[in-house]
Parts: C-alpha cells; sequence; structure tokens
C-alpha cells in the first residue's frame, strides 16, 4: 500500500509561550527559540526528502513565518500559500494576554486545566467592546458577526478546523498534491481528534510540541492511519 504522507506541524515558540502568556488569536511573532525550532524542522523535513506543493497556514503571523522559514530551507517560498481563519489557534477569550501560571490566584488549577485541555469548557468572553475582539482587525473583515469569536472551547475550534479540512484541504490531497500545514496547539489537536477518533474525555492528554514537525500517515484511500513526529 503505498501511504500518503501530510505534515501538521504547530509554529515555533512565540514571544507569549515564552512568557507563559496566553494567547490565541492575539498577533505575537516567533521567539528567537521559535525561528530556530522552525529553521531546524525545515533541514529535517530536507534531510527526510519531503517536498510540497501546496502550504496551508493561520491568519497568524507565529504560524506564516514558521511556515516561511521552512519553506525558504527547502527552496519553495514559490508555493501556494492559502492562510485562512479557521486554522487559527482557539479563540482564549478574556485569558488572552494573561500571565497562565498569575491567573492561578484567581482560578483554581484544575480549572484552568479544563480551559486549556477539554473539548467542551470555554474561557471566559471577551466583551466586544475590547480591543482584543477580532472584530476590529482589518485581516478578519470578511467574517460574519456569528464568525468571530469573543471565546472559544476546544469544540468550537473543532466545529471551524473540521469542516475546513473537509472542504479544503483534503480536496487538495486527494489531487494528489504534497501539502504541509502550518497551525497551532489547539487547531491541531482538533484535527488530530478528529481523524483519530478520540473522545472527549481522553482528548485532554493530548498536547502538540512547537516547531516539530508530525508526519500524519494516510491509506491510498485517504483513511488516517497513524501519526508520529518527524526524527
Ligand atoms: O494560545 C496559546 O496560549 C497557546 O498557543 C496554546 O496554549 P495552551 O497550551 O494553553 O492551549
Amino acid at each position: 500500500m503505498n501511504k500518503i504522507k501530510v505534515i501538521f506541524m504547530r509554529h515555533g515558540e512565540s514571544e507569549w509561550n515564552q512568557s507563559n502568556q496566553f494567547t490565541g488569536w492575539q498577533d505575537v511573532l516567533l521567539s528567537k527559540k521559535g525561528i530556530q525550532e522552525a529553521q531546524i524542522a525545515g533541514k529535517l523535513l530536507k534531510k527526510n526528502g519531503f517536498f510540497f506543493d501546496y502550504a496551508y497556514t493561520s491568519m497568524l503571523s507565529r504560524a506564516i513565518y514558521t511556515l516561511w522559514y521552512i519553506l525558504k530551507i527547502l527552496k519553495e517560498t514559490w508555493i501556494p500559500i492559502k492562510k485562512s481563519w479557521q486554522l487559527n489557534e482557539r479563540h482564549y477569550g478574556a485569558l488572552e494576554g494573561l500571565n497562565k501560571k498569575k491567573i492561578r490566584s484567581i482560578y483554581s488549577k484544575e480549572q484552568i486545566q479544563l480551559w486549556r485541555r477539554s473539548f467542551l469548557h470555554t474561557p471566559p468572553a471577551l466583551d466586544i467592546k475590547d480591543t482584543r475582539y477580532p472584530g476590529y482587525d482589518r485581516r478578519y473583515i470578511t467574517l460574519n458577526k456569528n464568525e468571530l469569536p469573543v471565546s472559544e472551547s476546544l469544540e468550537n475550534t473543532y466545529n471551524r478546523v473540521i469542516p475546513y479540512w473537509k472542504n479544503v484541504i483534503l480536496p487538495t490531497i486527494k489531487d494528489k498534491k504534497k501539502i504541509i500545514v502550518v497551525a497551532h496547539g489547539n487547531s491541531l489537536r482538533a484535527l488530530i481528534k478528529y481523524l483519530n477518533n478520540i473522545n472527549n474525555d481522553n482528548i485532554i492528554n493530548l498536547n502538540i510540541s512547537t516547531g516539530a514537525p508530525i508526519v500524519y500517515e494516510f491509506s491510498d484511500t485517504l483513511c488516517p492511519l497513524n501519526y508520529y513526529y518527524l526524527k
């Protein structure tokens, strides 16, 4: 059987990963370590003979830059790149910008863990008058009000990522194109939950590392088989 390999990758470490702040839809840059992670990922992909016809990423700079660093190393900056809000990180609501450790003085460790890793729990919402609301950001101008999040559970994220996977990414793979998807911890958790049929209780245990390419293998009829971090 000829396996089809698709690369999924979370962006390299961002400045707010480094300072331990909730990020979500806030647009922060890669840290120095994040840039290095992206470059190392590019070299690893090159060493393992990967090449791409098409790339997918989010509307957020940390993912876009990660992809650019990879494509630069592969000498493939010329391939089409499709950027979409559906691949954005989960919207972290009113938590965006707050320090993940410091909020332990306000919320219990268990509550924070539920917001960060459960499927159904939604972090406290943003007020739409808040300057962090994505409705004020020009890049989301084409979104309807009901598509602009004020906070998202992983389920909400899943409900935008999976239709995008089925309707946009999958047809490109069916068309025999080699693809890479550079996205975020929670948009990729949603995608792997779907592909691996992980139940709502077990998804709490899935974490995705920054800057590490994941090889996802599919059968020639596009049945999900397994995945592993590229070494
Ligand atoms: O948005 C964020 O803060 C991170 O990219 C992912 O955060 P998490 O590990 O808390 O889900």
